[in-house]
């Protein structure tokens, strides 16, 4: 890959020319760009994912208006036959002039409350705006958890579903309250992605109060949109930053590019655009950033989250077989293969797979406590079967519970496609 190519357009007062753009996306963005946003306007099932920073006013508290304008764009959209989910940010910004704060909360608890207050008057201004249109909003809470079991992940899927079949407006966010420092999607443009792999989506678009990603930070004079990502390592020397300054806003681009990779890991195709745009990166148009799916795999979702949104608690170091095996032979990691543990875990904990150098290759969930594991290490699972008890049978990390990492994965993703 060459690296991305950046459009001519100066960010400073010049978004408007962006949105403007002639919607022939071959004119800036390449053949391949155009049959994708092609897919876009076909596109059958799309969700829309909204950040904080596009539903806030300049003082911080939600503007009903722009909820009303992004409801007109979904609206047109739902008319035109294609279901659409959307993912709203905004509950604890909309929190916080109810609760008497001037800015977003720092610890947990105040940012839970916070989030609990503004979640009712969030979806309340939605209820309103999409009435206009005739059409039913609907409040879907969801947390990491419902995503990873499967029954609760059945379910999710089920309900969403069905919501879609009755017309209805479904409007996910995490659900805050409950969700914990350890256990949370923590931004809803990961959640995002995660939701569109549940439903089988053809497409994600994100919103927010950029219009595009940046070859660095887009306030510099003389950064330059990024029209198209086609493959991960075009992101390579591009400057990805945080939240935007005004500070309602979570992950920032990281976690807009984060989302947008597993999305195209689970073969969906994403724009990021601002909200503002949001008609036009629906139409196809060529706005924002369009971010090419890869091929049609279909990982299941705990494997899209383990790859993209896990920190692994600790390491478990293989010999060279065991790194053949799993990197290459896509097999279970077994005892014999391993030779160091680092860290403390417990069984059921993310963990890295690394070789004798450090390097990770691969990421999974394992199968042992780390105190476990030096008694089991280089021995065969026959062996530990007969001298420890029929329960030490088991992989260190079972094959459908791992998922390749970096140079590893890219490889084997070129191969399998
Ligand atoms: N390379 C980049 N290109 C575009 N925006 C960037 C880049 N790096 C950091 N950002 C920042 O990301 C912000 C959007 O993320 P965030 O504030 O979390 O918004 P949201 O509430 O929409 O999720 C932008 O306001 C911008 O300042
Ligand atoms: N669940 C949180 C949103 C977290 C989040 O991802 O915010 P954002 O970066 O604005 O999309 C809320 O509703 O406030």
């Amino acid at each position: 890959m060459g690296g991305p190519a950046a459009d001519t357009t100066d960010t400073h007062g010049k978004k408007c020319d962006v949105r403007n753009a002639p919607s022939d996306p071959s004119s800036s963005e390449g053949n391949d760009a155009l049959g994708e946003r092609t897919e876009l306007t076909r596109a059958r099932r799309v969700v829309v994912k909204v950040g904080s920073s596009s539903l806030t006013s300049p003082e911080g508290t939600i503007d009903r208006g722009r909820i009303a304008e992004l409801a007109d764009v979904l609206a047109e959209r739902r008319a035109a036959g294609t279901e659409v989910v959307l993912v709203s940010s905004g509950a604890m910004a909309a929190g916080i002039a109810p609760m008497g704060l001037t800015a977003r909360p720092r610890d947990l608890a105040t940012q839970q409350a916070a989030a609990s207050v503004g979640q009712g008057l969030l979806v309340a201004h939605y209820t309103a705006a999409f009435a206009r249109h005739g059409l039913t909003a609907a409040q879907v809470l969801l947390t990491v958890e419902d995503m990873m079991r499967r029954v609760q992940h059945r379910n999710a899927q089920r309900t969403l579903r069905r919501l879609l079949d009755i017309g209805a407006m479904p409007i996910v966010n995490e659900n805050d309250t409950v969700a914990t420092h350890e256990i949370r999607f923590g931004d809803n443009d990961r959640l995002a992605a995660l939701v569109a792999h549940l439903l089988r989506a053809d497409a994600l678009v994100l919103l927010s109060d950029v219009d595009a990603l940046y070859d660095g930070d887009p306030s510099r004079p003389g950064a330059r949109r990024i029209p198209r990502i086609a493959d991960p390592a075009d992101l390579d020397g591009i400057d990805i930053g945080g939240a935007g300054r005004r500070g309602v806003g979570t992950g920032g681009m990281v976690t807009k590019v984060a989302s947008a990779r597993i999305a195209s890991d689970a073969g969906v195709p994403t724009v990021l655009s601002s909200a503002a745009d949001a008609r036009a990166a629906l139409s196809g148009a060529s706005v924002g950033t369009l971010f090419a799916a890869h091929g049609r795999r279909r990982p299941s979702t705990r494997q899209l989250w383990l790859a993209h949104a896990t920190a692994a608690r600790g390491s478990v170091v293989l010999d060279p077989g065991a790194v053949r095996a799993v990197a290459e032979g896509r097999a279970s990691l077994l005892p014999a293969g391993v030779v160091k543990v680092e860290g403390d875990f417990s069984a059921g904990d993310p963990v890295d797979l690394r070789d004798e150098d450090g390097t990770a290759i691969a990421r999974g969930l394992v199968n042992f406590d780390a105190g476990e594991i030096p008694d089991l290490m280089g021995r065969s699972t026959r062996w530990l079967a007969r001298e420890l008890g029929p329960g030490y049978e088991r992989e260190i990390v079972h094959r459908d519970d791992l998922v390749l990492l970096g140079a590893v994965r890219e490889r084997a993703r070129r191969g399998a496609e």
